[in-house]
């Protein structure tokens, strides 16, 4: 049996203002850091200490993971870090503000391509202010144009079935900090959630969620979050953005 915690990064500049990050590379804003803070002393508290940390390529991801291994006093493990892990790049919308967006394309077509499982928003231009092309971090990575949950689903796999296994196998207590879009893919595998439901699934920033797995890398038991009513507040927020 191993456990594997799922860290989502606090509070981003752009989750503030509202605006399709996916991509991006925002930093998180005072009160993002204060949640990366708590994460890690709720991890020191529950006596849940990482051995590995995985994270994306993206600053907020890097430095929540940062703040949090500092405060519990793991800030020495072994750090993994992998695009694969990046949120879900959101096209053409990176850089739009949600209201904004739902209000001109409606209610319906604003969730499509928020929740919807296979639907992705429309490509970004390769020269947008909001694209990554030419950043060196993704050298030799064909970088998406726009990503649709099953699309995430797709390009994490392949790493949750290599490095993160590997450090499982190896009994390790594995940390995985990313972000809204990438944790929903590994949810959706991990409680075998349907296509259809996961719409429904919205992860709260900075707040560690705890699986025990089993042999199949499946967990033993429902996972928790270490703070559940705020983990409960704060997804109620992330449901709501837009609005
Ligand atoms: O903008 C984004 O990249 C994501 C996460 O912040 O937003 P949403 O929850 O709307 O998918």
């Amino acid at each position: 049996m191993s456990t594997l915690i799922l860290l989502r990064h606090g509070r981003s500049d752009w989750n503030e203002k509202n605006l399709f990050t996916g991509w991006v590379d925002v930093d998180l804003i005072d009160a993002g850091r204060e949640e990366a803070v708590r994460g890690g002393e709720l991890l020191a508290e529950s006596g849940h200490l990482p051995d590995v940390v995985h994270t994306s390529l993206l600053r907020r991801a890097i430095t929540t993971a940062n703040i949090a291994l500092d405060v519990c006093d793991r800030h020495w493990i072994p750090v993994r870090r992998d695009w694969r892990l990046n949120e879900r790049h959101y096209g053409a919308l990176q850089g739009l503000d949600k209201a904004a967006t739902r209000e001109l394309y409606g209610e319906e077509q604003f969730m499509t391509w928020r929740r919807g499982f296979d639907t992705p928003p429309p490509p970004i231009e390769l020269d947008s202010e909001y694209a990554q092309t030419d950043d060196p971090r993704y050298d030799g990575i064909e970088i998406p144009r726009t990503e649709c949950l099953k699309d995430v689903i797709e390009r994490l796999m392949p790493y949750w079935e290599g490095p993160i296994r590997e450090d499982l196998d190896a009994g390790r207590t594995v940390l995985v900090t990313a972000h809204g879009n990438s944790l929903r893919a590994l949810v959706k595998h991990l409680d075998q959630i349907s296509d259809d439901d996961i719409a429904d699934l919205n992860i709260p920033t900075g707040m560690p969620l705890v699986y025990d797995l089993g042999e199949d890398y499946l967990p033993t038991r429902p996972a928790e979050y270490l703070d559940p009513a705020v983990a409960e507040a704060e997804a109620a927020k992330v449901a709501s953005q837009g609005r």
